[in-house]
């Protein structure tokens, strides 16, 4: 079986990421546009019509404009997969997260519209969610979460910012408390409580780091840490792209040694002297954040093995 994909957005960040990726997949063909012609409305509904499969990597006004595009297109219309935050809450989509909980990979399966899950949101809610649902973590309970990225998070901007020298060497952002990956992380994490969410950007390329501290006697069954990882083990034990490790007597964690991969490893650090836990994630932004995630529910929509 081949499927026709069409990327919107194909040479920005993400949409490089992505079409990388796909080169390698043989049941692939990729349409592509002129230069010229790719913020054409005319020329991407004439493409889009062609194709199985639209993986949207615009800026969040852009993709809505496309799905606007799509959706006149009647029976013609490909299925679409958006990488950007326009349509991770909304109805009629499907979360692409296919590890968050049973039937989540059937539904992305079948899905005419999959939006991608956010970098960060991706570690937050693969911690959160595992713990929530088995009941360790109350909906309601005060979360903060941190998390730090490298500088192509932010896309093409950011990355020529970065590189041209004029960066910070670390910094936090969103500290007014609205990052855009808050409501995910409450819709799919199970929380019913609006989470802290203190993100930072470092002078490194790519990779990420999420974390949420936890006073262990503060949640009702006063756990152990080693109940929080057993319940993130058992959630994660037949996936192929998360892992849960012990961090053994380690008492420090970097942020690149995923970049490049479709990887997500998860860790529960533990003082239990002092009853205090910090749960991480770490991912590459640009994989399992975003162009490596994408791939994996693209596989999925089309029905390719991996
Ligand atoms: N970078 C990351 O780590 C992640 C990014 N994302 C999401 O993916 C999306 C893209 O982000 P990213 O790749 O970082 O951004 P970039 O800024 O790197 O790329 C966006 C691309 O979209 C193009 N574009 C803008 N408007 C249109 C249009 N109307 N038609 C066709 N192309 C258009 C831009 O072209 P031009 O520059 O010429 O305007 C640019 O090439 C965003 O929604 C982002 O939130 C998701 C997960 C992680
Ligand atoms: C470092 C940095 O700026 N990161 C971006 C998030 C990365 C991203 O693109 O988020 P989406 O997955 O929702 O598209 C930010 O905080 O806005």
């Amino acid at each position: 079986m081949t499927a026709r994909v069409f990327i919107d957005g194909q040479s920005g960040t993400t949409g490089l990421g992505i079409q990388a990726r796909l080169e390698a997949i043989p049941q692939i063909t990729l349409a592509e546009l002129p230069p010229a012609e790719r913020k054409n409305p005319a020329a991407k509904a004439e493409i889009l019509r062609s194709v199985d499969l639209a993986i949207l990597c615009l800026p969040n006004a852009a993709a809505e404009e496309s799905v606007a595009l799509i959706a006149s297109l009647g029976d013609a219309a490909p299925r679409v997969l958006d990488a950007s935050t326009a349509h991770r809450v909304a109805p009629g989509w499907v979360y692409g997260f296919p590890e968050l909980a049973a039937g989540q990979e059937d539904e992305i399966r079948t899905a005419p519209r999959v939006a991608n899950p956010g970098c960060y949101a991706t570690g937050a809610v693969a911690l959160l969610r595992p713990l929530v649902d088995a009941r360790l973590i109350p909906p309601d309970f005060p979360i903060t979460i941190n998390a730090v990225s490298g500088y192509s998070g932010g896309g093409k901007t950011m990355i020529v910012d970065f590189e041209s020298g004029h960066g910070p060497n670390f910094e936090l952002y969103a500290l007014d408390l609205e990052h855009k990956h808050i409501p995910e992380i409450v819709a799919y994490g199970g929380l019913t409580r609006r989470p802290i969410f203190v993100p930072s950007v470092g002078n490194f390329a790519q990779g990420m780091l999420v974390s949420i501290p936890l006073f262990l006697d503060d949640l009702p069954e006063k756990p152990q840490a080693a109940a929080l990882h057993a319940a993130l083990a058992a959630h994660y034990a037949e996936t192929a792209y998360i892992r849960v490790l012990r961090p053994d007597n380690e008492t420090r964690i970097e942020p690149e040694s995923l970049n490049d991969s479709n990887d997500l490893e998860l860790r529960v650090f533990a003082s239990p002297d002092q009853r205090q836990a910090v749960l991480v994630a770490k991912l590459d932004n640009l994989g399992k954040g975003a162009s490596g995630a994408a791939v994996q529910n693209l596989r999925l929509m089309l029905g390719l093995v991996d």
